[in-house]
């Protein structure tokens, strides 16, 4: 398990990560979500250790991470920093050696990644030849080429199209399944309200959600139902003790007083649905930053 314990940092007078602490874990993928400039790359180069902490620590598997760890880790870094001249493959085995793997290995790795990300033909093009979804896709091998025991991702999905996330969800579910622990920052909500079992939501430097996505969305339903009628709901609102939120036609959201709201409305002819209304990850999001 990957475990960040109250880290803290400043640049200057301006303190950009207070007590952070959270856990990546084994076989699970965990979503980081922030607004822009909420400390999530600070975080993960420090987690790295490409960036010190001015507090707090970071262990693997029980040890504080060190230099010795390096190899270990597969990061996908926000200032993505390949080679445009040298050829995909080339640049992919190449980067498989420096984490030391042998020639035959590192070739192997490679195209069995080119082939997962559907990047097999263009294995002999220069990087800067690949449209900017593909480079992100040989980011990404370049990020799993000496099978790491630990991943993290600065924004793998970002300018990618609806099937190459397809694609890259693939090829990350298959490492997590195989119980490596996921570290990924990303903007795109429904992408991670889909593929993370996880979520860590910072805000200002400060922890603002953690857990797993379900509980999360649970724990914040409150008391928010939904109702469909046959017909207008609109006498929902005037069952004593509701709060109305939301009305469009057949369908009324509201708050508190359930079981009054369903004896109404089954004295009324038939409810087409009642459920609680679990919120997406979105709405959380939007509420917690
Ligand atoms: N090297 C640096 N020197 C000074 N300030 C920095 C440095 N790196 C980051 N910061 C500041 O730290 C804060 C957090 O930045 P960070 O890049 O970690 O945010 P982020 O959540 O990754 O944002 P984004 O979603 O926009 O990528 C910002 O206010 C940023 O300006």
């Amino acid at each position: 398990m990957l475990t960040v314990r109250g880290i803290s940092r400043s640049f200057g007078d301006h303190r950009v990560l207070e007590d952070i602490s959270f856990d990546v874990k084994p076989g699970r993928m965990t979503g980081f979500l922030g607004a822009n400039g909420s400390g999530k790359t600070t975080t993960m180069r420090i987690v790295l250790g490409v960036l010190a902490a001015h507090g707090g620590t970071v262990s693997w598997q029980g040890t504080e991470i060190g230099p010795q760890h390096r190899p270990d880790f597969g990061y996908m870094p926000e200032e993505r920093g390949l080679y445009p001249k040298m050829k995909v493959r080339d640049q992919i085995a190449w980067l498989g050696r420096l984490h030391g793997l042998d020639r035959a290995t590192a070739e192997a790795s490679t195209d069995a990644l080119l082939a997962d990300l559907e990047l097999g033909d263009r294995a002999g093009d220069r990087l800067e030849e690949l449209s900017l979804g593909n480079q992100q896709r040989v980011q990404i091998a370049a990020a799993l080429v000496h099978e790491p025991d630990v991943l993290v991702l600065d924004e793998p999905f970002s300018g990618l199209d609806p099937i190459a996330v397809e694609t890259v969800l693939d090829v990350l579910r298959k490492r997590a399944a195989n119980g490596v622990p996921v570290l990924f920052s990303s903007h795109q909500l429904a992408i991670v309200e889909r593929l993370c079992d996880d979520v860590v939501i910072i805000s200002k430097g400060r922890i603002a959600a953690k857990g797993s996505r379900d509980h999360l969305r649970r724990s914040r339903a409150g008391e928010r139902y939904e109702i469909v009628v046959e017909e207008d709901a609109g006498w929902v609102r005037d069952v004593p003790g509701v709060t109305l939120v939301e009305l469009d036609g057949p369908r009324a959201v509201f708050e508190s007083v359930p079981q009054q709201v369903l004896k109404a409305a089954v004295d009324r002819g038939e409810v087409r649905s009642f459920t609680p209304v679990v919120p997406t990850l979105d709405e959380i999001f939007k509420e917690v930053i």
